[in-house]
């Protein structure tokens, strides 16, 4: 079993409405966001030796410059804008986006709002 990834940043504005009065996150601030996008294959590699070509994520990093960069993300998911949200959004947009190769799949995605923390998400995680 192999697994690759790749890394994506943008930066953003959001606040969570939902949390209690005074929370400091409920007001606007921005993150320098991370996310990360891991594949799996139970297969052969392919000539020169690759799972796929990471270029082959060339159209997630369209979406996130073109949709995420520099937003205020409120405006852009239905959801409230957490990291946990984030990463099930951006697991479903690769699921449904990426045109990969039989047997790899989508693994998972991690957002990073800070260097300190993450959210993950993928269906078979344990
Ligand atoms: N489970 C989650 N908890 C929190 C999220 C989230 O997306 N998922 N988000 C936030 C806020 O966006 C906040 O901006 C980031 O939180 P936090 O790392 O706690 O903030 P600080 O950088 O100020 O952390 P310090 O360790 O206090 O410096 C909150 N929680
Ligand atoms: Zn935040």
């Amino acid at each position: 079993m192999f697994r690759i990834g790749k890394q994506f940043r943008f930066e953003a504005a959001h606040s969570l409405p939902d949390l209690p009065e005074g929370h400091q996150c409920a007001r606007v601030h921005g993150h320098s966001y991370t996310v990360e996008v891991h594949l799996v294959s139970n297969g052969e590699l392919t000539r020169p030796g690759f799972v796929v070509d990471f270029a082959e994520l060339g159209p997630f990093s369209a979406h996130v410059r073109d949709h995420f960069d520099h937003r205020d993300l409120n405006t852009v998911l239905d959801a409230s804008p957490t990291s946990e949200h984030l990463a099930a959004y951006f697991y479903q947009w690769c699921r449904d986006h990426l045109r990969l190769p039989e047997p790899v799949r989508v693994e998972k995605v991690r957002v990073s709002e800070t260097a300190s923390t993450f959210a993950e998400y993928g269906p078979d995680l344990p």
